[in-house]
């Protein structure tokens, strides 16, 4: 049960938790204390407005962590005309991988549907569900059970706490969406290999491809972008132009595979993108001892949309510039010059629509989510060792053609 694991020890005393009331302002953050604490009017407002409850799902399966909060989040979302699911977060401040995430529910329905719900979630073991009760200008959380309603009578009283330095979506990142060495992405393959048999056909993949040896050849260049800024357009003509190799991340031969990890949770989705990059890398290696290597998408985008994915709210909640979370990995071989093409966003919908193809669920989400959008183009920029260089691709194919090979014949020996 995890009210032994995440709250054990008086671990909850020293917890700050975070609901995203709106994801266009701060969260609202608290901490909880044994003796009654006066409330202000906005937080007494927030916990006494009809019934509130929040859960959490921890355990130390990360695996069937991520699944269980996946699972939860997609039924919550079938709530959501009776209740408003709001996201949340706990953690430990400056103690690594103390966040725990879960989910703030107002049931705005009669009788409470969210407690039939409730219920069953609370059969899971890495699941936790608190209630919240308000006493003039006090209020408290308590652990929630159907069958008595509460299980302890303990109240843990509702205290304000500051803004933290760092927004808490990002203590997570390292190791759960962005994995800085293929070992930290294979083992996330490794552990869900019973329940995701797809996963054994790609380590193999990534195991045939053997280690990316670094080579004194031919520049291997990486075009990156937002979906429909014209990577394709250009890397196709790249090829004609310097007689170049074409590659892509993920790799051709994940192609078959694409779909399953795309709709897994973040911790899988994101190592399968990983370790894609490693495959990518071999031929990289491989391909430039003959030849210049142009690779359309490589590490900028697994390590962008994944910030981007995993940071909840504004641009200004990302990793600051200077994180340890935008290096490139150290066993990942780095190209010689990095290009991210920019188009306006009117233009790109404009190139969008006449694509008229099927977009992933990323991409659907950059065009209903301008926030999105924005925090993956700054995390792009915000990447270094190499970091890359912006290119203007609203011109025409030929202009954005001619205007990137005038950079690459300045940066690269050719
Ligand atoms: N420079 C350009 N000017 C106008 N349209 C372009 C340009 N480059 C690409 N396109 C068009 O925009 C759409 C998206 O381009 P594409 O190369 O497929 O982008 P990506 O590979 O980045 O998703 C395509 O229909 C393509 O023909
Ligand atoms: C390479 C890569 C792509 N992606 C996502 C970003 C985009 O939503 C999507 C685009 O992939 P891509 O293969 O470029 O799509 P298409 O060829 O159909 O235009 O994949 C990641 O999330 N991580 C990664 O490492």
């Amino acid at each position: 049960m995890l009210s032994r694991t995440m709250f054990r020890c008086g671990q909850m005393y020293s917890r700050v938790f975070a609901v995203e009331v709106d994801l266009l302002t701060e969260p609202l953050y608290f901490t909880l204390s044994a003796k009654p604490h006066i409330l202000h009017h906005d937080y007494q407002r927030f916990f006494g407005e009809g019934k509130l409850f929040s859960l959490y799902v921890d355990s130390d399966n990360r695996i069937q962590k991520a699944q269980t909060h996946a699972e939860i989040k997609t039924k919550l979302s079938k709530l959501e005309r009776d209740c408003v699911v709001l996201e949340t977060c706990s953690y430990i401040p400056d103690v690594k991988n103390s966040v725990v995430k879960g989910f703030c529910i107002r049931d705005k329905s009669t009788p409470g549907i969210s407690e039939e719900i409730l219920k069953t979630f609370r059969q899971n073991e890495s699941v936790c569900v608190f209630s919240y009760k308000l006493d003039g200008q006090y209020c408290w959380q308590e652990l929630w059970s159907h069958v008595n309603q509460t299980e302890k009578a303990e109240r843990q009283y509702i205290t304000p706490a500051s803004t933290p330095l760092y927004h808490p979506s990002t203590l997570g990142i390292r190791s759960s969406d962005v994995f800085y060495s293929k070992e930290e992405a294979y083992m996330v393959l490794q552990e869900c290999s019973d329940i995701l048999p797809e996963s054994k056909a790609v380590l193999q993949l990534v195991d045939e491809q053997g280690e990316s040896s670094g080579s004194d050849g031919f520049p291997v260049i990486v075009i990156e972008g937002l979906d429909a800024t014209g990577k394709t357009t250009l890397t196709e003509a790249l090829r004609e132009s310097l007689n170049a190799t074409l590659l892509k991340s993920p790799p051709q031969c994940l192609a078959p595979f694409r779909q399953c990890f795309d709709s897994e949770p973040p911790v899988i989705r994101r190592a399968f993108y990983a370790l894609g990059n490693y495959i990518t890398a071999a031929q990289m290696g491989k391909e430039s001892l003959k030849a210049p290597v142009i690779v359309d998408r490589y590490w900028h985008s697994t390590a962008a949309y994944a910030i981007a994915t995993a940071v909840s709210g504004r641009v200004e909640n990302l990793p600051r510039p200077d994180s340890e979370l935008y290096q490139w990995p150290e066993d990942l071989l780095r190209p010689n010059l990095v290009l991210m093409l920019n188009v306006n966003p009117e233009e790109r919908m404009r190139r969008l629509k006449d694509r008229g193809q099927d977009k992933t669920i990323e991409e659907n989400e950059l065009e209903v989510n301008q926030l999105f959008r924005l925090k993956v183009e700054e995390a792009y920029k915000r990447i270094q060792n190499p970091s890359c260089i912006s290119v203007d691709a609203s011109p025409s194919p030929q202009e954005v053609l001619q205007q990137v090979l005038r950079l690459i014949r300045n940066k690269c020996q050719l």
